[in-house]
């Protein structure tokens, strides 16, 4: 069985290749988009959203099929056509230019794979299956939406404040982890729930007081 590495890419300003312009192939342009990322699209047809986004400049549309050249200058390259022989092809190519690339329609294939996600804000959480079965990997993200609510965003926002100012302020590692992991705690999250307007300056009159020196 084949095994994978779990990793967060930095794909800001880079650029990338989608061929296809079907529902997968959207998609996936949107993950880059979302990851900042410059996108050229080749594919005689687009669906609407596509359509839009070129028309908008958001990516590049090449209105054609797919030819070798489309790789020059790319570092991540999706197989998205519907025509098997087209995305091996891609496969190929890409290796021979040293790109990640992801095969729609064939897992063995893919040097990626991408996961079903929840995003609050920073926090990110991803689910693969290994390519065994995406509509789980669906089905589980939908449970972990549930779970994971929009107070998330907040509660992370502030903790990264948060963890700023302490590891300014706060030379001793063992204190440090001790505030930093009391913030990030059950209580303060149920209050970014229940008060998310005034949770900010609870925080801060919180540490301000745990780091004035008579405590
Ligand atoms: C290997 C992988 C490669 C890759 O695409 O990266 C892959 C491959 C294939 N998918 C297929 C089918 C479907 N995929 C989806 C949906 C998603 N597929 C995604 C990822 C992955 N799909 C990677 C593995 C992920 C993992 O390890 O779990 C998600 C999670 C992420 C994303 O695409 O953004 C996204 C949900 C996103 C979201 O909801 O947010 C649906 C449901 C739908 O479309 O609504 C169906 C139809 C139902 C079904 O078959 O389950 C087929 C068979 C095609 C056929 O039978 O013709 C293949 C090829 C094969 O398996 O042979
Ligand atoms: N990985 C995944 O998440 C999923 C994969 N699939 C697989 O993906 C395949 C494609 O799915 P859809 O996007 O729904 O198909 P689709 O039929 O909507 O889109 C295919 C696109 O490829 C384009 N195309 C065909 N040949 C081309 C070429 N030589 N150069 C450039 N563009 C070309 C077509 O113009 C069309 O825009 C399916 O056949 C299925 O096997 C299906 C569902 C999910």
């Amino acid at each position: 069985m084949k095994k994978y590495y779990p990793m967060m890419v930095d794909i800001n300003g880079l650029r990338c290749l989608v061929v296809g312009g079907g529902k997968v192939a959207e998609r996936k342009t949107r993950g880059l988009l979302d990851a900042g990322a410059l996108v050229t699209v080749v594919s005689p047809k687009l669906t609407p959203q596509l359509a839009q986004w070129a028309d908008t400049g958001e990516i590049v549309w090449r209105r054609r099929l797919y030819r070798r050249e489309d790789h020059e200058g790319c570092r991540l390259v999706i197989a998205a056509t519907d025509q098997a022989e087209v995305n091996v092809q891609i496969r190929h190519e890409a290796d021979a230019r040293g790109q990640w690339v992801n095969v729609i329609d064939h897992p063995e294939l893919c040097t990626f794979t991408v996961p079903a996600t929840v995003t609050r804000g920073k926090l990110c959480i991803a689910v693969s299956t290994g390519g065994a079965s995406p509509s789980l990997a669906q089905m589980i993200r939908d449970q972990l939406a549930s779970m994971y609510g929009e107070e998330y965003e907040l509660h992370l926002e502030l903790l990264q404040e948060m963890r700023g100012i302490i590891q300014q302020r706060v030379p001793v590692p063992k204190e440090r982890y001790r505030l930093v992991k009391e913030l990030a705690g059950e209580e303060w999250l149920e209050e970014c729930r229940a008060n998310p307007e005034k949770v900010r300056s609870k925080m801060y009159q919180w540490l301000d007081h745990a780091l004035s020196p008579q405590t």
